[in-house]
Parts: C-alpha cells; structure tokens; sequence
C-alpha cells in the first residue's frame, strides 16, 4: 500500500474506501469463488452475489467455498454461507437469480462501485457489460479456458467494452453436412444432439435431422431430381415420433435405414465419398462391431467405444426414458449432465458415425464435445481471480491506466510468459453499436399504466421527434415497437410492463427514416397530483433530433426536427426538460433493418471459446 497513515492504527484512506466500497459478483462458479475469497481476505466488506445455479458434484474439485453437502444448494447463497463462516465482518447478499431478471436494471447496478464478472457465456457477459456501461459502473470482465485466461476493465468512454470488437464466430457446420454427408466424429454429435431437440427438446427448424433435398450438390447436373413430395410437406419430426408413440423400432428403422436409403438415391452425394451403410433395427440388435483403434477393453464403460447392438439398446432403452420424462411437458432442456440425454447422443452418434464409416468415439469424449466441454482449471481461475481483485483495488483508487487487459497463456514455444498485459488501455472503438455515444434520455413513465402505443405515440413520435420507431429491449433483444407494419401490432394495447418494459430497462431505439438513435433509460413514475404530467423526461434537447449526414437534411421530417430547441420547451409543457452533457453521438447507423441484433446461444455444439482472442 502506497499511503501511509499518520497515526498507525488509524486505517489509511485507501483501506477506508475498500472497506467501504459496494460490489457485485456476478456469478459464483470456478472464478466466481475465488473471486469473492480474494475480496474478502483484501477488506472489501460489504459485497452482493448472484448466480442462477446450484451447486453439482463436478464443482467441487474446484470451486473450494463447496463441499459435497452442499450440492443441489444454491450457488450464490451456499458461497455467502462460506466466506461469512471464515470472516464474519463481511457483510455478503446472496441472490439465488439470472442477472438477467427485471430487478437488476440500471438502477441495481446503479448501486455500486464496481461490478466483476465471473460468467461463463457469451448474453449474460453482453448484458452486463451493457448494464455497467448504462450505469456508468466499471467491470472487470474475467474469463478462463483451460489454462488461457484474461481479465479486461471496462469503463465507460475510457475503454473497449466487452462487446467493441467483434468476438469470433462460435464454430457451426454446414445444414448439408451434419443431414447429408457427416465427415467427422463431432457432425454425427452434432446430428444427434440435433436428433435429441427434434425428438424431445425445444423443436428448431434449424436443426433438421432429414437428408437435406436442397443440397447444392444434390442438384448438380440434375441427376437427382427432387420430387415434388420430397421435402416440402414432411411431418415435423416430434409429429410423426408423438404419432408411433415413441416405438423405438420404428424411429431406428426411419432415422438408420430409411432415411440413409433416401440419401443412397441421391447419388450425386457418392461420386466421390463413401457411401453410406444403412443398418436395420434386426441386423443392428446383433451387429457386434464397433469402429475403434482403442482396444483396451479395461476401462470404464464411459471410455470405451461398444458395440453397434450395444448401442441399439441404449437407444430403444433412452427413448423409452425421454418419452416419459417429456410426459406432461412442452419439451426437455438438452443437459449434458443428464443421463439418458447424454445417453441417447452417444448412441445415435456412434450409430450414425459407424453407418458413414466415421471413427466412434466413447460417451466421456462425446460429452466433451457435445457439452463444449473445455476443462476447467483450479489455478487458470486462481491466477485469474487473483488479477480481477488486484485490478478492482487499482479501479477504487481511479487508477485506471493501471489496468490494461491481462493474458494468461499457456506455455509454449510460442509464449514464453504466463501472464502477459496489453501496452496500455484499449479505447473503445467509435463505431461499436454498443458503446459508441449515442444521446442518452431518462424517461419517467408509469410501465404499470402507460400501454405501448401511447409510449410510441406520446413519448416517441411527438416528444422526442421519432418518426418511424424501431425499439429494442437491451439485453433481451426484443422488438417492442417495430416500424414495420403489424409486425409488433399485438404489444399496442399491452402496458410497457407487459412486455418486460420496467424500471431500470434500456431501450435502444433507432428511426427507420431518419438518421436519429436514442438510448431511453426506463424510469418508474407515477402522478401523484391531478396535475402531474403522464411522463416527464430529461434529456439534452439538442440531440432530439437527426443527425444530417454529409450536410444533407436528413429524412423526410427534418423540417420538424429544425424547431428551435426553445421550441420543445413551450410546446410540450406535460414534460421536464433538463440538460445532460452527453456527447453527440458518433457513427451514423445505417438504415438497414437490425430488428433482431443476434444474441448468441451458447449451448449449441462448439469447441472454440469466445473469450479469448
Ligand atoms: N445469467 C446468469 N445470471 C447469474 N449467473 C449466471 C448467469 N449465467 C451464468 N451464470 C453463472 O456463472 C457461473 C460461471 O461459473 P463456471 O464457469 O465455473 O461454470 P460452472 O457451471 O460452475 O462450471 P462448468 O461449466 O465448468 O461445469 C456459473 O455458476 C453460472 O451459474
Ligand atoms: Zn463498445
């Protein structure tokens, strides 16, 4: 510590403003553990926790504030319960709750000094970096893979933030591939665990399971014409299962004989691969072969490759399993935690890969993959965590440029060191659809009364000039008002609440016609006197307005938007005008339509992490 006290048992400033700082962890996994413990031994005393999990057994090896009585038990509270019991002066709250739930708007994290973050997906890490930079809080952003790792500050106007650069697309295969022509052993994963949503889990078009009749290469030279009844009117999947009732023989015969006999007939596929080999439930309920250099048969059956008749059973044994777990449900989460579901995978899988001639790969491997399993590390996370907590001290003494974005790498030729930091602090980048300054307005409205077209008619179009609103609820990415027409007609009569408009939510709103985007920051109001106004906002009155590009007036009501700001003050005397001092906004947006900004899903199959570059 650089400060020193005059009087010795006087704590010095700095100790002072740990002490009495506010955080937020948010999540309380592998990081999120060691994070809390580092703050507690560093003197912050009063900290707030969330995370939506409880506690499984492959935690405990290192997620140390976790004993083995505690599984099933809430993360968050059971990591409160920990640290309280080894320092009882921490005052530590516990939220067993997604940091996505409405109470955690702005104003939540309004309430501190500094958020870190400990997640381990790509929405929840886009969301709060949102909430910091709206709440203009600084986070430390903290991940790891394996033995990689990075810590990253991110404040607002100073820094990149976590959503600046764009991160690499997560690794997805070609439709055609995982129905048509599997290559590897993670397209029949892929396939499987696509055949598992069809069968049981949340249906996604996206996800068909059928041999693929508009495959490029089935076309070629129009040797395979498609027939009119092909494709185009097929049974979904679930449909024709829900209608056999699940009878494994007869979705083994569809999904491994008749469907690959479908694809032989496509023979432009065959030219130049192997074909593939279709496998009736009879041959297969004897079949003892297996595709496998791995000979040793003394290992646990979860590491072993077994036989195609073992396999069959385990797929009519599942199947039988899934169907009455999905009893009375809508459908069943995919869970690589879950036995049967995991199961199920592994046997169509190794089903699908022994028909293409693909090498089979034992149920631990396929979990790996189909569980985008990289393992975790006790010291990557150690290392990590240790750096996020030096970085949240450097933070509450604002020393800032001490903060670049920490690396840790594993060794190897290439890196000779651990732990590496950037030069200095990366600045955000003017064009980032996130951060870039845009005019931000605090509106005041009653959510639990003000219906959803009054908001667009009222507060959009005539006081804040909009001409052609489309909005979109941040960090959930829903269209609320949409310039397109009927397209969000069913919210109109709804109120703000009613579709998830609240207090403390942000809305990123961008006219259609006009070059003109705002940010409005949801406040909770209600009119207490006759003559209090239905809503009031605050906001700079020089930025209602679109920005001309190039010096040309800008959509068809820049005539309207030319009213002198003066103008707004009387003209609209229900509303409170004060001044901000945002900055004006910097890259012009296109007007291409971006209706729907596409959050990741991170459950799907991929082995590359987002975290790291
Ligand atoms: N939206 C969210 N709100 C609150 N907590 C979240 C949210 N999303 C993820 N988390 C939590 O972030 C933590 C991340 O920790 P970690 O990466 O160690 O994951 P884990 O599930 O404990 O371990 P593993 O994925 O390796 O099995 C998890 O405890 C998870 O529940
Ligand atoms: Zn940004």
């Amino acid at each position: 510590m650089s400060t020193q006290s005059a009087n010795p048992r006087e704590p010095t400033s700095h100790v002072n403003s740990i002490s009495k700082s506010k955080i937020l962890v948010v999540g309380a996994g592998g990081i999120g553990c060691e994070i809390l413990k580092n703050l507690c031994v560093s003197g912050f005393q009063d900290i707030e926790v969330i995370d939506l999990d409880t506690i499984d057994v492959s935690n405990l090896n290192r997620q140390f504030l976790f004993r083995k009585e505690h599984v099933g038990k809430s993360k968050a509270v059971v990591a409160r319960e920990s640290i309280i019991s080894f320092n009882s002066n921490v005052n530590i709250k516990a939220y067993h709750d997604s940091i996505f739930n409405q109470e955690y708007g702005v104003n939540f994290f309004k309430r501190f000094d500094l958020v870190l973050n400990a997640l381990d997906n790509r929405a929840a890490r886009n969301h709060v970096n949102r909430m910091c930079l709206a709440a203009d809080i600084p986070l430390i952003e903290s991940g790891t893979a394996g033995y990689s790792g990075q810590v990253e500050l991110i404040k607002k106007g100073m820094t990149q933030c976590y959503e600046c650069q764009p991160k690499p697309q997560q690794k997805s295969y070609p439709g055609c591939t995982i129905r048509n022509t599997p290559s590897e052993p993670v397209h029949c994963i892929v396939w499987a665990k696509h055949l598992f949503n069809q069968l049981f889990g949340e249906e996604d078009p996206d996800q068909d399971v059928s041999p693929d009749t508009e495959d490029p290469e089935v076309k070629k030279d129009g040797a395979f014409s498609v027939t009119e009844s092909g494709d185009v009117k097929r049974k979904s999947t679930r449909q024709w299962a829900q209608e056999v009732d699940y009878n494994p023989e007869q979705l083994f015969n569809k999904f491994f004989k008749d469907d690959i006999n479908y694809l032989l007939s496509m023979e432009n596929l065959w030219k130049t691969r192997k074909p593939p080999v279709p496998i009736s439930w009879e041959k297969a309920l004897t079949c003892e072969s297996r595709i496998s250099n791995d000979e040793e048969s003394s290992k646990s059956l979860d590491m072993q490759v077994l036989s195609i008749s073992k396999y069959t059973q385990i797929f009519a044994s599942t199947v039988n399993i899934l169907k009455k777990e999905l009893a009375g449900k809508k459908f069943l989460m995919w869970d690589k935690d879950d036995t049967p579901a995991m199961d199920f995978v592994t046997a169509c899988a190794n089903i699908r890969a022994f028909i293409f001639s693909i090498s089979q790969k034992s149920k631990f491997e396929i979990k790996s993959i189909a569980g985008n399993i990289i393992p975790a590390i006790a010291t990557a996370n150690a290392l990590i965590a240790g750096a996020a907590v030096l970085y949240a001290l450097r933070v509450l003494q604002n020393d800032y440029e001490k903060c670049p974005t920490i690396y840790l790498r594993q060794k190897s030729i290439y890196s000779k060191v651990l732990l590496a930091t950037d030069k200095s602090l990366q600045k955000p980048n003017p064009n980032c659809y996130v951060c870039s300054a845009k005019p931000v307005v605090n509106v005041f409205v009653n959510v639990n009364k003000m219906l959803v077209k009054e908001f667009e008619t009222e507060v959009l179009k005539n006081t804040l000039n909009m001409v052609a609103p489309d909005a979109i609820l941040d960090g959930k990415g829903v269209v609320v008002i949409s310039s397109e027409e009927g397209e969000t007609e069913i919210n109109n009569k709804k109120t703000l609440c009613e579709v998830g408009i609240v207090d403390g939510s942000i809305l990123k709103v961008d006219d259609f016609l006009q070059n003109y985007e705002l940010i409005i920051n949801v406040n909770q109001y209600e009119a207490k006197e006759k003559d209090d106004p239905p809503f009031k906002f605050i906001a700079n009155p020089a930025e209602l307005k679109a920005k001309q590009i190039d010096g040309v007036k800008n959509g068809v009501t820049a005539a309207k938007n030319d009213l002198p700001n003066q103008e707004m003050h009387t003209d609209n005397d229900d509303v409170v005008i004060c001044t901000t001092d945002n900055d004006d906004f910097g890259a012009s947006s296109s007007k291409k339509r971006k209706l729907n900004p596409v959050e990741d899903d991170d459950d799907d199959l991929i082995i590359l992490d987002e975290q790291l570059e």
